[in-house]
């Protein structure tokens, strides 16, 4: 566990940066330091790892102050990933990843090689190793800062703005990829981020920080977002909220009804038959392709010309889930499939509504009047 104590950042001139803030980081957990431009997350960050000396107040790793370890042994027991890579420009993938494992004695041969397993598990190609980080994208190149900073297995990842440089597609890539990496891994993660979203979707536990380091909130993502501490909080959330919160509520409940279905095979056929206004194209394999309205069956006689579907609800998903795909479906019902993507049925929004009001009163009215 990482413990701050009341640990202050006066930088030389006078800046603030961080006032008095106490946080305990939960081992094997992610911990997501989120806030606006300048509130103090790099800093804090950085006082884990003594980058940052504190003025005053102390951290404490397992028990221990970190002021009496060496600097440089405290460094290498924690991986760093910062948001540009941090890449060694004239390494090779590989030697990159290798560096610390090389610094703390492990030989060339063996440090290339856990180097070329943790490509693989942060989903790159072997042949990339041999490569120069210029020659690989901005995506590429974040995943090899992590396969970096994991390379001498600390128990300690600190993560600054990691994903911040890397278009939004690649970004949830990369954020889909920590969080099954964290699965297997359960490193103790302490993660920043200015992004609100980044931070619900990664944080076990997320604190909000206000300018000059003060700590706004220290919930749960699903807390913060059900109940902001203060107006500063709610603002930072931001609008959305209520409907993001849907992302933490299970869509168990949603009822699927039976939908119709016609095989894209047989759109051409005019003896198929449509008598639904919104009919659910299917492949062979029972896969969604596309919606036939009733009242264009006759334009509509191969997949090209099927009106597109919206997203997909699978059964556990949640309800933010299960709301998008009725919401999204040019037909209004949202379209349900099994693990292998195979239609199972439609749901609805109106009666998704009325799981969400009945999970909002079952809550109790006593938690709901905090939340609002
Ligand atoms: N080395 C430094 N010397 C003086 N002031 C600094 C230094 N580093 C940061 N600051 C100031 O301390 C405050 C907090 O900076 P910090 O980088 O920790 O914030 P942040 O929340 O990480 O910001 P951002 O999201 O913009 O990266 C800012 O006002 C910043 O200008």
């Amino acid at each position: 566990m990482i413990e701050l104590r009341g640990v202050t950042k006066t930088y030389p001139g006078g800046q603030t940066a961080v006032n008095n803030l106490s946080l305990d980081i939960d081992r094997g957990a992610i911990t997501v330091l989120v806030g606006p431009s300048g509130c103090g997350k790099t800093t804090t960050m950085r006082m884990i790892n003594r980058m940052v000396e504190p003025t005053s107040g102390a951290v404490l790793v397992d028990g221990e102050d970190i002021a009496d370890r060496k600097a440089s042994d405290l460094r290498r027991s924690m991986g760093y990933v910062m948001q540009s890579s941090g890449l060694m420009p004239h390494r090779t993938v590989l030697d990159n990843i290798a560096t610390v494992p090389r610094l703390n004695g492990v030989p060339r041969k063996d440090a290339r090689t856990r180097a070329s397993e943790l490509l693989e598990v942060v989903g790159l190609a072997p042949d990339l190793g041999r490569r120069y980080p210029a020659q690989l994208s901005g995506g590429q190149q974040q995943r090899v800062g992590v396969a970096r900073a994991l390379a001498a297995d600390p128990p300690i990842l600190l993560m600054d703005e990691p994903f911040s440089a890397v278009d939004p597609v690649v970004r949830q890539e990369l954020q889909e990829e920590l969080l099954r990496l964290q699965r297997d891994m359960a490193k103790t993660i302490v993660f920043v981020t200015h992004d609100i979203d980044e931070a619900t979707i990664l944080g076990d536990k997320v604190a909000v920080l206000n300018i000059g380091g003060v700590l706004a909130q220290y919930a749960t993502p699903e807390e913060i977002l059900r109940a902001p501490a203060s107006d500063f909080v709610a603002g930072f959330v931001g609008r959305d909220r209520g409907f993001r919160h849907l992302s933490f509520q299970e869509g168990e409940g949603v009822r699927i009804h039976s939908i119709q279905t016609i095989e894209v095979d047989r759109l051409g056929d005019p003896d198929a038959a449509v008598t639904s206004p919104w009919t659910l194209a299917v492949d062979a394999g029972g896969r969604p392709q596309g919606w036939v309205p009733q009242n264009r069956r006759s334009a509509i006689r191969s997949a090209g010309d099927l009106v597109p579907g919206g997203s997909l609800y699978r059964r556990g998903d949640t309800l933010r889930r299960a709301l998008d795909a009725a919401l999204s479906a040019p037909s209004g019902l949202g379209v349900a499939v099994d693990d292998e993507g195979r239609v199972v049925g439609s749901v609805r929004a109106g009666e998704i509504l009325e799981l969400i009001e009945d999970a909002r009163v079952s809550r109790g009215r006593a938690n709901y009047n905090t939340a609002v």
